[in-house]
């Protein structure tokens, strides 16, 4: 397959992924014909990319094209990074009909999206996913943000892209752990929605784990394709939108506990495997997919247990999720393969159950590379 195929995401304001092979010459109509100026935001890893972004926007799309280097990975979801990027965009004369790109991962794709929203109170931005996981999961949907000292993704706002451009060659040099954390969303895809995506990994795991695997298009496809229909029918996650949260209740805790040295990825691969298990201990998931869970991320090589001794912390972290309301924790469980569903404040006694499934010696999580 060469060509490039366009998932739209729906909404007040449509757009498209699109995802193929050297697909720079579909920026300058995502940019669109208002904007002057453009800021390409993007870490260090991306230096290359970004100029040639930059030098190609100049030459052929006649703007005044900049790139803004960011920290790398979680370093820049801080309100100080943020702060950077206004300094810079004022400093530009940025106005309301220019427009950000975000290119790299999540993290920068997070906070290129909330730059953008912010900006004048919202100006256009083009995201440019150059992870597995930037390209099923973060640049997709719109949420924007950035972490506080409090918990990830406290400050942030919904700013759907312009645009998506998902260029697979821009996997050919990300780091196979980065890869392989980013299989961990595709998997909650599977889960949540779409179970053709678990018989794909299940089927060749080694090919799976490929950038250049037989299914790996395949697999990002029907990933964006579970997120694109999610997002374009809740944008605000009023109601449904919060599937795609599943193990994200105690993976964003995770997260925090390791001060974000931990991939998100594989802290999402723990949750996941605690919602299955809560699932289950609530009567609500059979033992068969719960299994399945721990089955396939352990097959994947992605991390299934977490410092028994985190409970009371992870816990506290839990209530600030933006899942919660007033006092009662809420967690997206699994009725079924592919039928999520709200768990509202459980009883105390089920979430510690779960945890104890995935609960491990502390020197276990030393372990982790993921
Ligand atoms: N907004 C959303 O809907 C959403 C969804 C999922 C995750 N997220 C967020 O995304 C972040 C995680 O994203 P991530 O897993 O992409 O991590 P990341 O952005 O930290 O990138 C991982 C690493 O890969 C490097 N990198 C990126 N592209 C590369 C490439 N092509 N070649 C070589 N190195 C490259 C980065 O510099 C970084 O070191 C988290 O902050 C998470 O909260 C947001
Ligand atoms: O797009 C969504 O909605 C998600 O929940 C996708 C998640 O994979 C992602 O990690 C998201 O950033 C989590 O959002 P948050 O609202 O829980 O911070
Ligand atoms: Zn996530």
């Amino acid at each position: 397959m060469t060509s490039e195929t366009r998932i739209k995401v729906g909404g007040e304001l449509p757009y498209e992924v699109v995802v193929g092979h050297g697909l720079l010459g579909e920026l300058p109509a995502m940019i669109g014909s208002k904007a002057a100026r453009v800021a390409i935001v993007h870490p260090r890893a991306l230096a290359a990319t970004a100029e040639a972004v930059r030098d190609d926007l100049i030459e052929h799309g006649g703007y005044q094209a900049l790139t803004v280097e960011v920290p790398d990975a979680e370093e820049a979801k801080s309100v100080g990074v943020l702060a950077y990027i206004w300094e810079v965009l004022g400093k530009s004369n940025f106005t309301r009909t220019d427009a950000v790109v975000g290119l790299g991962g999540g993290a920068t794709t997070d906070l290129a999206g909330f730059a953008a929203a912010t900006w004048l109170r919202g100006v256009r931005v083009v995201q440019i996913p150059t992870t597995l996981l930037g390209m099923v999961d973060a640049a997709v949907g719109g949420k924007t943000g950035i972490n506080t000292a409090e918990g990830k993704n406290l400050v942030g706002a919904f700013h759907p892209p312009a645009g998506v451009l998902c260029d697979l060659d821009t996997l050919q040099t990300l780091p196979q752990n980065d890869f392989v954390a980013g299989l961990a969303e595709v998997v909650k895809c599977g889960f949540i929605a779409d179970p053709e995506i678990l018989r794909l990994v299940e089927a060749d795991i080694e090919g799976a784990k490929r950038f250049d695997g037989p299914h790996t298009r395949e697999l990002i496809e029907r990933a964006i394709a579970v997120k694109a229909d999610v997002v374009s029918s809740d944008l605000k996650e009023a109601g449904r939108r919060e599937i795609l949260n599943y193990g994200h209740t105690l993976g964003h805790a995770i997260e925090r506990n390791e001060r974000y040295r931990w991939r998100h990825g594989a802290a999402i691969s723990v949750g996941m495997i605690f919602a299955a298990e809560l699932g289950r201990v609530a009567g609500r998931l059979d033992e068969a997919t719960a299994d399945r869970h721990r089955e396939i991320l352990t097959a994947l090589g992605l991390p299934t247990a977490y410092d028994g001794h985190a409970w009371p912390k992870l816990l506290e972290t839990m209530r600030v999720d933006k899942k919660s309301r007033a006092d009662m924790l809420r967690f997206i469980v699994l009725d079924g393969l592919a039928k999520p569903a709200v768990l509202e404040g459980p009883d105390p006694a089920l979430l510690v159950a779960a945890y104890s499934e995935v609960a491990a010696e502390p020197s276990a999580k030393g372990a982790v590379d993921l």
